[in-house]
């Protein structure tokens, strides 16, 4: 089956595609971090091959880059199933989804990324799916247009999404296994940057690994891309090992913000600073000013503006903190607010 990669429509070139593949980790040992989420998935992956079952349905959600297609793809090689891969917006049409559950074998998994993109229609024959292992499908048309139930195998669904908060909840409530994937914290970062620099073959002082780290906004994807690059530079301007000299010089050169930031982040930060004084302000307001959907800011970029620090969340509504305008160079923090 395909990458996601291109199922989301991303071009890459082979090269960094290859890399991508070479780096993904296999098997729960190789997943770093998320303990508690990889914990209980060995478990209940356990008990479902100890009952000879199909283990429950699976919803992994989470900000994009912290392991949610890898994780699928995990789960169903630690079950020994095969997985199918596809995504909510390419299942257009119900028929689509009734081939792809006829063909599954037992117990093998179905993997929808971005399933808040799914259409109702889908939706809904998801559910009979999910629920009884069955579906009704139209057969003819006209008059003597009829539907017919076909058995399912049973199967594991797992629905990867960015933004839970646009499930319907008739779809939440059949997933039996509910997991959000948080940031990852440095040291698990800087463990991610040395498994991969091993796999690529380079040699990383421990003080460059947690630089990258660092750098990465709490996302592995990020700490690989990073990684890459850095490690381009240090065959060009260097000797090929990657020390925090050569790493500072490639990260600035790249304009990497020393917090990780990225560009939505300091959009956030220099508008809440900037046009409303520093704050409170609201959700909606923050993201009309933004340009950015007022659901995509509170799940993919303010979890992590908040546990850095840069924001706090009051009942007022969002304030940006004095790490905040340390950060964005802005002195005023806390000082007297001028009415205009
Ligand atoms: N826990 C981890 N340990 C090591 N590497 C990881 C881990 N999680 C993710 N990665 C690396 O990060 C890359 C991105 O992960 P993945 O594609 O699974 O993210 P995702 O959550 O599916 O993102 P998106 O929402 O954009 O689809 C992977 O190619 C993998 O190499
Ligand atoms: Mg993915």
């Amino acid at each position: 089956m395909s990458e996601e990669l291109d199922i989301r429509g991303n071009f890459y070139p082979d090269t960094e595609r290859e890399l991508d593949r070479k780096l993904r980790p296999l098997s729960f040992n190789d997943f770093k971090g998320q303990r508690q989420i990889v914990e209980n998935l060995k478990i209940f992956v356990k008990a479902a091959a100890m009952r000879n079952e199909a283990l429950d349905h699976v919803l992994l959600h989470g900000p994009p880059g912290l392991g949610k297609t890898t994780l699928s793809n995990i789960i169903a090689s630690e079950l020994g199933v095969g997985i199918k891969i596809t995504s909510g917006p390419v299942l257009d049409k119900p028929g689509d989804l009734a081939g792809l559950l006829t063909n599954l074998e037992e117990r093998d998994v179905l993997f929808i990324d971005e399933i808040h993109r799914l259409s109702p229609i889908v939706e809904e024959y998801l559910y009979s799916a999910m629920e009884d292992f069955r579906i009704d499908i139209m057969i003819d048309k006209g008059p003597s247009a009829r539907s017919i139930q076909l058995e399912l195998q049973p199967f594991t669904l797992i629905g990867a999404t960015t933004r839970s908060g646009l499930l319907t909840s008739p779809l939440r409530a059949r997933f039996g296994i509910n997991s959000h994937l948080e940031y990852y914290d440095n040291t698990v970062l800087t463990g991610i940057v040395k498994r991969s620099a091993r796999i690529l073959d380079v040699k990383i002082t421990n003080e460059a690994a947690d630089e990258i780290a660092g750098r990465s906004r709490g996302t592995p994807r990020i700490v690989n891309s990073l990684l890459r690059r850095v490690r381009d530079f240090a065959q060009v301007k260097g000797n090929g090992n990657i020390d925090i000299d050569i790493t500072k010089t490639a990260l600035e050169a790249m304009n990497i913000d020393e917090h990780g930031l990225d560009e939505m982040d300091n959009r956030i930060l220099l508008c809440i600073i900037d046009k409303f004084k520093g704050g409170p302000v609201g959700i909606s307001t923050i993201a009309t000013a933004v340009g950015e959907d007022s659901g995509t800011i509170e799940e993919v970029y303010e979890p992590f503006l908040i546990k850095e620090g840069f924001i706090k969340r009051t009942p007022r509504g969002r304030e940006a903190t004095e790490l905040a305008y340390k950060h964005l160079g802005r002195i005023n923090y806390g000082g007297t607010p001028t009415l205009f």
